[in-house]
């Protein structure tokens, strides 16, 4: 078909054609089978065992041709500016409206008793999970719920105060001094978080045989009032974790949609990505791209540890080794001590250890070192040049079954990504 337009519309389809061809043939892996010999093996493995390709082929190079170059990508310092974790918010209820004081009064029956009204209630405050909601930027810091309205003579009574709702996204974390009351992961899950003041009574709810014309109302009771605080935690399958500069982000782009911002200086990414590995069977598993931790990182250098939150929810995490550096399983013991600094066992998960930038050739020796000292499969890629992500993309998915056949039934369960 591509043939076809290529006659058609002349040399821009050719050269289309020919993008294309030189796109797919780097994406399986079929360049530098010396390099990749191990990984290529267990791929065609992989195709032979189940006679289909697991890999949505498309998915990487639909990404490098739908870019449109005309629109200019946001830069990580909008994004840091656009994307907000946390937020405290002060929420107040609405007060209940009063009850009335009246009597009915007419000709021919100039005492036809008490009829005021009661108060409406106060509207409540809630918390809504929306899946359509990224950040918290939006958030105020102050919500207050309308008020419920006085009732009036006639017995009308007040009209309730309609409840506020506050849209987070799906991962949020509601807190109270510090502890969690909620965890809002699934869309459209909601928190009552303030309870609206009830309306007061009119006087005719006063009526009895003792009392006929009693003049009593009350007002309304007060709205609750509260201040919690917010934390979107990412929601992802994997996490990918490594020293700054070790190619995770530029790893993303390989594999998923996302478009972090790479660069040859440390800590270019500073907040969270999420991209979506798609497969053939439509089956999508989200992989998040997490800022570079150093070593001492829990003693709050470099950036910290305090986005390892965004991690607490992978069911697997991808270790980004940088195969350039001295002695890349150094970094791989400092990471691990990172993570289990910030909660113990983290570094436990079920994982994968990637070796990144094997086109560069100092990191061929240390791939079989690398594996002699770890007991983890260790996958040999290069983001640069999308070499072997094949054998990584399969692998995700084999970790993202046992994450559904293991715990995938039981609560927790990641949502799908749309
Ligand atoms: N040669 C080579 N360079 C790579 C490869 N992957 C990434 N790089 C380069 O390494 C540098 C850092 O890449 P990033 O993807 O920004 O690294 P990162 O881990 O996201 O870094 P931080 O966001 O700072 O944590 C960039 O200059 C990339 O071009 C690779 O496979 N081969
Ligand atoms: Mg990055």
């Amino acid at each position: 078909m591509l043939g076809a337009l290529a006659r058609v519309n002349g040399p821009r389809w050719c050269f289309s054609e020919t993008l294309l061809r030189f796109i797919l043939g780097k994406e399986i892996g079929k360049d530098n089978p010396s390099l990749f010999s191990h990984s290529g093996s267990n791929v065609s493995a992989a195709w032979r065992r189940t006679g289909v390709r697991d890999v949505c082929s498309s998915c990487a190079l639909r990404t490098k041709l739908r870019g449109n170059p005309k629109k200019g990508e946001l830069s990580e310092k909008k994004l840091t500016r656009h994307f907000v974790d946390h937020r405290r918010v002060k929420l107040v209820a609405g007060s209940g409206g009063k009850g009335a004081c009246s009597f009915h009064s007419e000709p021919r029956k100039e005492f036809g008793g008490p009829n005021g009204g009661n108060g409406g209630d106060g509207g409540s405050i809630i918390i809504k999970a929306n899946k359509f909601v990224k950040s918290l930027a939006q958030i105020c810091p102050v919500y207050k719920a309308e008020n419920g309205h006085s009732g009036s003579s006639k017995n009308c009574y007040g009209r309730n105060g309609s409840s506020t709702y506050i849209c987070v996204p799906l991962g949020t974390v509601v807190k109270e001094q510090g502890k969690s009351i909620v965890d809002l992961s699934e869309h459209g899950q909601e928190y009552l978080a303030v309870f609206g003041g009830a309306g007061g009574k009119g006087n005719r709810f006063f009526l009895s045989n003792e009392n006929r014309a009693p003049m009593t109302t009350t007002p309304g009771a007060m709205g609750q009032e509260r201040t919690l605080q917010l934390e979107l935690r990412t929601m992802a399958h994997a996490g990918l974790v490594g020293f700054p500069n070790s190619g995770k982000s530029s790893l993303l782009r390989a594999i998923s949609n996302a478009r972090p911002a790479v660069a040859a200086y440390p800590f270019t990414t500073l907040n969270p990505h999420v991209g979506i590995v798609e497969y053939r069977d439509h089956e999508q598993v989200a992989v998040a791209d997490i800022p570079g931790i150093i070593r001492g990182a829990h003693l709050n250098r470099g950036l910290g540890i305090s986005f390892l939150r965004h991690i607490e929810r992978c069911r697997f995490l991808l270790f980004v080794l940088d195969l350039s550096t001295p002695e890349p399983w150094t970094q791989l013991k400092h990471l691990c001590y990172e993570l289990d600094q910030y909660e113990p066992s983290l570094s436990r998960r079920p994982q994968a250890i990637i070796a990144n930038k094997m086109d560069l050739p100092e990191a061929r020796e240390k791939l079989e070192t690398l594996r002699a000292r770890v007991s983890e499969r260790v996958i040999p890629v290069s983001a640069l040049t999308g070499q072997n992500t094949e054998e990584l993309i399969l692998h995700i998915r084999e970790l993202y079954d046992g994450y559904l056949q293991g715990e995938g039934s039981g609560e927790g369960k990641i949502s799908r990504w749309e």
